[in-house]
Order: C-alpha cells, then structure tokens, then sequence
C-alpha cells in the first residue's frame, strides 16, 4: 500500500535552494515496510513531518539496499545502544537480530563475534563520545589486511552507530526506557502520544489532550492518510486537534499534569520572556567582528564545560546484562573544552559542512543514504508550528537554531556564522544542562531534569526538542566521521 506524501513543502528557507530543483517531488512510503512502529516511532510521531523522514532512513539503513549483512545491521544497532547502557533498544534489536536469522552466539557478547565486527569497536567507542578523537588511521587499520571492512562498509557501519547513538539520546531523554525494559532506572512518566492528528483548527492547544492511555499506545497504529500535518504557515502543534485519543488513562493524564501544572519557569525564564528576547534579538543590526564571534564561541564552550550536569556520582554503572557488549567503559564523554594538549582543533562548519562535503560523500559511498539522512536533518531542523506553549504565530527559529547549534557546540563544532552570545540570551542553564545530559550521557536523565526543562512547553515541543537533540547529535558524529573518510581518500 503506498502513499504519497508531500516532500520538500515544508522544508523552511534554509533548504529552498538545495532543493528547487525538487521541490515538487513526492516519495511514496511503503506501508508494508513500516512494520515495527514501536514505541519510539509512535512518539516521534507527534512530528508527522519528521516522522516520515526518520521512518525512511532507519528503514534504509536497516532494511534497504547497503553494502553490510544484515546480522552486522543489528549487531551494530546493539552495541551502538549499548555504549549508552540503553537496554529498550538493545532487547529490541537482539529480537530482530534472532528474527532475522543471526547466531545466537554473538549475543554472548564481544568475545564471540567475528574478528572483523569486532574490529570496528573503537569508531563506535569513538563517536559514541568524543568523535573528535576519530582519526583517519582507524580507517586505514581497518580496512587493510585480512578481514578487512570496505570504505562502503566503513561508511554503512557509521551512518548505523551514529543513527543507534542519537536514538538512545532521544529515547531515554523522552523518558522511554521505563516500561519494556524492566530495569530500574530512573525515568519519565509513560510516553505520551502517537501520531497527531492534523489540524487545519486554530484552537487552543489542550495539555490534557496530549496524552494517550496505555492501551491505545500500545495499539495505535499512526494514521498514515493524516500526514499533511502542520506548516510553517499556521500548522497547529500536534495534540491541538481532535484526533481519537485515549485520555482517559488517569496515570498517564496525572504524570503530564504533574508537569504542566508547574509554576512557570522557576528554573529560567517565561516564554514571554523569551519571546521578548528573540524579538530583540532579530531587530539587532550590529555586525561583530570575526574575532568577537569567535570569542562568543569559546565562552559558551567554556560554560559548557563548566555545567555540572554530569557530575561523577550521577554516573550509572553499566546494567550487567548489557556488560558483554561493552568494551572500555570508562571511555566516556569529555568536555571539548577540556580536551586538554591533545591539539585538536575546532570543527568549523565553514571548512566541512553537512551541505558541501558530508551529504555528497556519504551518497557517494553508501548509495542514495545522503538523501534520506539530508532529508531528515532538514525536517529536524526546519520544523516548526509557530507556536511556543500556546501561544500561537511565533516565529520560533532563534530559539530553534541556538538548540541546534549548541548542540554542536557541546561536540567542537562551530557554525562560524552564528553570534552565540545568541545561545546565551535564549537558552537557560537548566535547559543547557538538560540538552548537554542528553547527548552526552543520555542515561543519566531524570525525571526532575525533564520536568524542570521548559515547563511552560507542551509534552509535544519538549519531545520537538529531544528530535532536535537527536538530529544535531546525529549530524555531528556523521560531520567527524565522514571528515576522516575524506582525509583518509585523499
Ligand atoms: C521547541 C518548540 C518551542 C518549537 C515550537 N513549538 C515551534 O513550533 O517552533
């Protein structure tokens, strides 16, 4: 069965020019091939729009055409899981691995996998972390000698690690990891929602309305004929239509209100005030100089380094049964700020950027992958309602871009046109703290950290936040590696 779904409408002004020539264009998504919307699918299902585009890649990556077996697919989608102790994603894929016929051995763990998957350990330790460590003599080793990977299967291999990292961000920041894993640690209420409606209706946003009980979670199937969902242009947020929507569960109902009935930003600021702030910011004419945008830069590096989020008594010991897929342990993120005399330099966006290297090597190496994953990282980055916790008709894109570029940041990567004194204006430090957690040590989050995050926002624009998480981490791993596959080609 096959839709058609419209593709490039709602891309937003950064992706016009790449894709005039396309714009146009439709895909058409194979129903038969989206069998396993679990939960993780059904939440980022809030977002239609992005939804489709992660559906596509993943199902790409894992099912598509790629120059790796299958049994590699999995495997990888473990161990990448495992690096940040996600046992939600690691018992799902060691199912699929079974389903799809892999030895049962390998399960055991490292030590009984073929020399040459487990030859590719440290990239995943690397970019797991601190992908700026990543050096094209990695690649040279592996893909020399007896066993040896092919550049193809390098670039398949790291297009899967990155996607299993940043979904493992997305899943335990959205609080995921509670009900299929039955390990204890500790995390959100019950995920909220399956796939929007769309709306065509102004109506006020409802909180109450967001969350979906157990039953219809775990029934639900997303409403494909639904995906025209909201646009730049007054689309409203998910949640905000009158889709059928089990609201009876009173568990679920009470963990949102729990939250929304917070009072208003004790942690930050209020979203007036924000709003405030991206106004004033977008009336600013003066232009800083080169230097200035570069010391900007460095202090919120600096900050970064200096948040406490992650303090050592926060870290979670690696769950036994994930133990036997991890290797050096202790290898864990490290402040970019911090990276001491290891001279390694800034990543600047102006050098190698997404745009003008990544996406053409990547489709280069790995058929057609850089479309998909270009794709998403333009849905993730473009998308917006216009809204900012009810309020309606705001233009959201300040507050958007710092996100996105602090992210990177967090990762040595400088958008060497961007003012971050605009980061520091828009994003407080418990969203900092909250942003820095879940990407660099995604099971450390808890609930207190979700709920004292942009308490003024629906469940719907904090899992819009955790996309974003998502996305830029993803992006940022792939800008590292692929910029050592490039150094290593030439
Ligand atoms: C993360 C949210 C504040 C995003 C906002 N709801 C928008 O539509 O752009």
């Amino acid at each position: 069965m096959y839709y058609a779904v419209d593709y490039y409408a709602d891309m937003g002004q950064i992706s016009q020019d790449c894709f005039a020539a396309t714009k146009t264009g439709t895909f058409e998504l194979d129903m038969d091939e989206l069998d396993d919307l679990d939960q993780v699918t059904q939440v980022i299902g809030y977002h239609p729009q992005f939804h489709d585009h992660f559906l596509r890649t993943q199902n790409f990556i894992m099912k598509g055409d790629g120059p790796l077996p299958n049994d590699y697919r999995y495997y990888l989608a473990i161990i990448a899981a495992a690096r940040h102790q996600c046992p939600y994603l690691v018992k799902r894929y060691e199912k699929e691995f079974i389903n799809q016929g892999g030895d049962s051995a390998w399960l055991d763990g490292l030590d009984f996998i073929p020399a040459k998957l487990r030859a590719i350990y440290d990239i995943n330790k690397i970019l797991a972390h601190r992908p700026w460590l990543l050096r094209k003599e990695h690649i040279e080793r592996l893909t020399k000698g007896k066993n040896s990977w092919s550049l193809s299967e390098v670039v398949h291999a790291m297009v899967l690690l990155s996607h299993f990292h940043s979904l493992s961000s997305f899943v335990f920041s959205c609080g995921l990891t509670q009900k299929l894993d039955g390990l204890s640690s500790p995390k959100l209420k019950s995920p909220p929602a399956v796939v929007a409606s769309p709306t065509t209706t102004n109506t006020p946003l409802d909180p109450q309305k967001t969350v979906l009980s157990e039953i219809s979670l775990n029934n639900a199937k997303p409403d494909y004929n639904s995906q025209t969902a909201a646009n730049n242009n007054g689309g409203a947020e998910p949640g905000s239509g009158n889709a059928t929507r089990g609201a009876s569960d009173a568990a679920a109902l009470n963990g949102y209100l729990a939250t929304a009935q917070q009072p208003p930003q004790q942690h930050g600021i209020s979203v007036e005030a924000l709003m405030e702030r991206m106004k004033v910011l977008s009336q600013k004419q003066d232009e800083c100089s080169e230097a200035e945008l570069s010391s900007r830069f460095q202090k919120v590096e600096q900050q970064t380094a200096e948040l406490a989020a992650v303090t050592p008594e926060a870290a979670v010991a690696v769950p036994t049964n994930l133990s036997h897929y991890v290797d050096d342990a202790n290898f864990i993120y490290q402040d970019f700020a911090r990276r001491g005399t290891e001279n390694i330099n800034t990543f600047r966006i102006q050098d190698y950027s997404w745009e003008d290297h990544g996406y053409s090597l990547v489709d280069r190496l790995y058929n057609d992958v850089g479309t998909f994953l270009d794709a998403k990282f333009r849905a993730a980055y473009n998308l917006t309602y216009c809204t900012m916790g009810g309020i309606k008709n705001v233009d959201t894109s300040k507050f958007r871009r710092a996100i996105w570029n602090y992210i990177q940041c967090i990762y040595g990567i400088r958008h060497d046109d961007y003012d971050y004194g605009e980061v520091n204006q828009l994003l407080v430090r418990p969203l900092k703290m909250f942003i820095k957690t879940a990407c660099c040590f995604p099971e450390r989050i808890t609930t207190k950290d979700y709920d004292s995050v942009l308490v003024e926002l629906q469940d719907s624009e904090k899992v819009h936040v955790n996309l974003m998480i998502m996305e830029a981490r993803n992006q940022a791993e792939l800008l590292y590696a692929l910029r050592e596959i490039m150094r290593y080609m030439t």
